[in-house]
């Protein structure tokens, strides 16, 4: 088998969207005097597809949410001519030839997004080619189901999180994540309304549901130690990127501090930087996204990092490319799940593209042993509602 064809596109949204409310999610921008609507440079509303074409007719699909117009210059310009004419299943040597071919400006980042994008496309040819789902290339089935936890909660009304707290409950989930709305700028009264907003969430779901708490890099060492202990109470699951994904000693000062794991890894890249939060156990849990971190081939080499450290794998980001990895390894007790409403953040674009995401019952999703390679196909129900980019 051998590769004809990239095909790029992005996939702007232009259909309804849900406006952020202040406080909403506390983020790196926060502490930026002129921060503006500081969650506005995290909203993935654009989404690149990558189609990978095969001399026998086979096409495989990858993904890339981070700066997807960059990510598709990239995949244009420097990883196309890298794999035309080669064979997918020789994943290994082509994940090599992007990654070293870029090393230079590609080792983190969009570049390594792009590469991923590429890698998950393979896979899918691989499985397509093998008539397998992914899953069964890399492991197989580890977990009769895996369990997910609801990710939403983003900070507003307590009554309103609340009422969506209740919502993930009757639905069956037994844990989910919340979002904190403030940061080190907003002081002692930030601080009591971050604590206010876990006491009502905890309120909601009582003692035996787990409870993840999101900061998403937008809070500081120095504030992070001195909410750490006051969290304690509430015996969150985990306390998600408090600080900036560079802050590897700052994660790993916290992640001793207190007997609230520290979780981080969906702004970290390949198995090299997984390795230094590893040697400097910075984290309790693992949260690459396979969409970033270096697709599948990448992915799967932190799995088996994970597995010897003995620390856990929770991949960012309930989509497909995530669910097979989790499946195929114990070193990933279960899954995030994105629940799917109108396009707010964005997280929730994926279901508007694709179709064949498995929708959770009581809290646990299963992938189809029938359908092959990564079981996605392109949606046509939402086509009239984005800007494509060829
Ligand atoms: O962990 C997550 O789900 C991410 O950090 C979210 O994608 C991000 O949008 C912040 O909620
Ligand atoms: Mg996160």
């Amino acid at each position: 088998m051998k590769i004809t064809n990239v095909r790029a596109r992005v996939f702007e949204w232009k259909g309804h969207t849900v406006p952020p409310q202040p406080h909403f999610c506390s983020n790196a921008m926060d502490l930026l005097w002129d921060k503006g609507d500081s969650m506005g440079t995290f909203r993935f509303h654009g989404w690149t597809v990558v189609e990978v074409e095969t001399d026998d007719g086979l096409v495989g699909i990858g993904n890339v949410a981070l700066a997807p117009r960059i990510a598709k210059a990239i995949i244009d310009q420097y990883l196309t001519p890298l794999v035309l004419g080669h064979d997918p299943f020789d994943y290994e040597y082509l994940w090599q030839r992007m990654y070293r071919s870029t090393h230079a400006w590609g080792r983190k980042g969009v570049a390594m997004a792009a590469i991923s994008a590429i890698d998950i496309a393979l896979w899918d040819l691989m499985g397509k080619a093998t008539g397998r789902p992914v899953f069964k290339l890399l492991g197989g089935r580890t977990k009769e189901k895996i369990p997910c936890y609801a990710s939403k909660l983003y900070r507003t009304d307590l009554g309103e999180m609340q009422a969506e707290a209740q919502r993930y409950l009757d639905q069956g989930f037994t844990s989910m994540k919340m979002r904190f709305g403030y940061g080190p700028k907003d002081g002692p009264e930030g601080m009591r309304k971050n604590l206010d907003s876990v006491a009502a969430v905890r309120e909601v779901i009582g003692p035996d549901v787990d409870l993840m708490l999101e900061c998403y890099m937008g809070w500081n060492l120095e504030y992070a130690k001195r909410m750490l202990p006051k969290l304690e109470k509430f015996e969150p699951r985990w306390l998600e990127e408090p600080v900036l994904a560079d802050d590897i000693d700052g994660y790993a000062e916290l992640n001793r501090l207190t007997s609230i794991p520290i979780s981080g890894g969906e702004h970290e890249f390949t198995s090299h930087g997984f390795r230094q939060l590893l040697d400097k156990r910075a984290v309790s849990v693992i949260q690459y996204d396979t969409n970033r971190v270096g697709g599948i081939t990448a992915a799967h080499k932190i799995n088996a990092l994970a597995e010897v450290y003995g620390v856990p794998v929770i991949p960012h980001a309930g989509q497909m490319h995530n669910y097979h990895l989790t499946m195929s390894t114990l070193a990933s007790p279960m899954s995030e799940y994105f629940p799917v409403h109108e396009v707010e953040v964005g997280n929730e674009l994926f279901y508007y593209i694709f179709e064949g995401d498995p929708t959770p019952e009581n809290g646990f999703i299963d992938l189809d042993e029938h359908k092959p390679g990564l079981g996605l196909s392109l949606s046509q129900r939402y086509l009239d509602q984005f800007n494509i980019i060829e």
